[in-house]
């Protein structure tokens, strides 16, 4: 593509050089950097990007975008912006020539509930014989395809790559969750959302190199609904009024607690063995009664997110119905059967809110004990230790304390802090087994009738972090499913 032709939705200043250069590719990586290619460079958290454009130059890139002043190259093409990330991202759509405009988009934003709420969506309209991909923490599918992602949300490059490759494979809707960082980043801008939905919000992701208070963060997401056309809002969340406010979006609201545009009664939670589910009826838009075969009160919210966006793009009910009945996420309040006497469940959450909602759901089913086996990253935030140990306590879970991508930290440091964070619980409640696989093994060895076994925090993932960052390959579904082949053998 010509870069004329790129640059044409940005404002920008021509530096030295000339616009005539046929491009093939937009670098922001300057190790990536070849002939015919634009580098994009990029202040960031650990590095500035200006510092490698004389590398992007040596391997053969001709045309620089940049935000800060330089020392000028003989024979480059230099242009300046005043935001280069934002640059990127409409430098993105022209060179992917906007394949947002060619889907209906599905944006899922909010603190939890976005992988769970977008597969869904994905796997209904898919079982209703459309054409769909959806982009987010389990990756990107789209029909049969699949690419794992490094980040929810994906950089603006990456993301118009895989909506036009959404396209090439004849998809028409393009179902994405975008985070909070998505937006700080500029990974969205310029893509035309149809749809946008909030979740629920509490403060997460509040650190050095994340946002640096609750407002970023909460205003971070609310950027959703300048950019949609028609809004979903929780109208349970306590701050669903703030991100409803100065929304530039047509306003839906859902609920399980009070009428609402589209809303859930009757909410009665099914146990058998190998399942955990749950029933309710719907008031508003839709009056219906609906099965959910995955556990939590939560999942309600999910499962209406998902009822209204699929009714709304003119799904025929009876298709959506069928499919929500036997929808299951990887790694989401995912049951394995592995006794008639316990159950198992697989589950990604990983901050306090998470923890909260998955403790009071499984406790709605009335267990005789709920065991959590997990851990805390090491190298992350260390609020998270405490509130998973402060939600172990309020609720006399047990814990199985173990390894969670520990990187350069000593599990049984790790475990420690959450001990710690426990407070009053008495020590016959936890226990430390360090490698993640024996503590699931310790852990259903001492299931008793009646029992639950919440396996935390890693979900659908197939890898540990360990020291230097070094991933080996895990996975808890495996690690289930060994032990229960295990002791069919015995
Ligand atoms: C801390 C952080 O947010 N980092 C993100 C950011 O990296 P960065 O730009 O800061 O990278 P950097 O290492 O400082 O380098 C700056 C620039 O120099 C370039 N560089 C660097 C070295 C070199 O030799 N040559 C070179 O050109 C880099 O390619 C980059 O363009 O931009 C990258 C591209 O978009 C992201 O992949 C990366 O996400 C990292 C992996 C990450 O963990 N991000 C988290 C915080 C995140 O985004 N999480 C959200 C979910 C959380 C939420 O709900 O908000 C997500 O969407 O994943
Ligand atoms: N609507 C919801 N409300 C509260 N808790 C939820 C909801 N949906 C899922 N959860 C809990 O939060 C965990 C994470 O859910 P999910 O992966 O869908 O959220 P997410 O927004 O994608 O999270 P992250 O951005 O951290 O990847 C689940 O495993 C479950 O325990």
């Amino acid at each position: 593509m010509r870069l004329t032709e790129i640059l044409k939705n940005i404002d920008y200043q021509l530096l030295q050089g000339n616009l005539d250069h046929k491009i093939e590719a937009l670098i922001y990586d300057s190790r990536k950097a070849v002939k015919n290619t634009v580098f994009i460079a990029m202040d960031g958290v650990y590095a500035d990007g200006h510092q490698f454009i004389n590398d992007a130059v040596e391997q053969g890139c001709q045309v620089i975008v940049l935000e800060k002043d330089i020392c000028m190259q003989k024979g480059i093409t230099y242009i300046k912006v005043s935001d280069t990330r934002s640059a990127l991202a409409h430098m993105s759509c022209s060179f992917f020539s906007h394949p947002s405009h060619e889907l209906t988009v599905i944006g899922v934003t909010g603190t939890v509930g976005k992988t769970t709420s977008a597969l869904m969506i994905y796997s209904i309209l898919k079982e209703a014989g459309k054409k769909v991909g959806v982009i987010g923490t389990n990756g990107v599918y789209i029909n049969d395809f699949y690419e794992e992602t490094h980040n929810t949300t994906p950089e603006s490059y990456e993301l118009n790559r895989i909506m036009r490759l959404m396209r090439f494979h004849n998809c028409d809707y393009c179902v994405m969750e975008v985070s909070s960082q998505a937006f700080k980043m500029h990974r969205v801008d310029g893509i035309d959302f149809d749809y946008g939905i909030f979740t629920n919000l509490s403060p997460d992701h509040i650190g050095p190199n994340e946002h640096a208070s609750f407002e970023e963060y909460r205003d971070c997401k609310k950027q959703l609904f300048q950019l949609c056309k028609i809004g979903l809002f929780n109208l349970d969340d306590s701050h669903a009024s703030e991100m409803m406010n100065q929304a530039a979006c047509q306003i839906y609201t859902y609920s399980t607690l009070k009428e609402a545009d589209l809303y859930a009664q009757h909410i009665n939670l099914y146990q058998e063995p190998g399942h955990m589910g749950i029933r309710f009826e719907t008031g508003g838009l839709l009056k219906d009664f609906y099965t959910l075969d995955m556990p939590g009160r939560f999942n309600v919210y999910n499962a209406l997110v998902s009822l209204f966006i699929c009714s709304q793009i003119g799904i025929d009910h009876a298709d959506i119905k069928r499919a929500l009945a036997h929808v299951h996420i990887a790694g989401r309040g995912e049951v394995i059967h592995v006794s008639d006497d316990y159950t198992v469940i697989i589950d990604y959450a990983h901050n306090g809110a998470a923890f909260e909602s998955i403790l009071n759901t499984v406790e709605e089913y009335k267990p005789n004990r709920v065991i959590c086996v997990y851990g805390m990253p090491g190298k992350r935030s260390k609020v998270r230790r405490i509130e998973s140990g402060e939600a172990i306590a309020r609720h006399h879970a047990y814990a199985v304390l173990t390894a969670d991508d520990p990187r350069d930290e000593k599990v049984s440091d790790i475990a420690l802090e959450i001990i710690h964070a426990m407070g009053h619980l008495s020590n016959d409640h936890y226990t430390v087994v360090e490698n993640r696989k024996e503590a699931i093994y310790y852990a259903l060895d001492h299931a008793l009738k009646n029992d639950v076994i919440l396996i935390l925090g890693k979900g659908h993932e197939t890898h540990m972090v360990l020291e230097n960052e070094v991933k080996v390959h895990y996975s808890d579904k495996e690690s289930v499913e060994s032990y229960r082949k295990d002791h069919k053998n015995a």
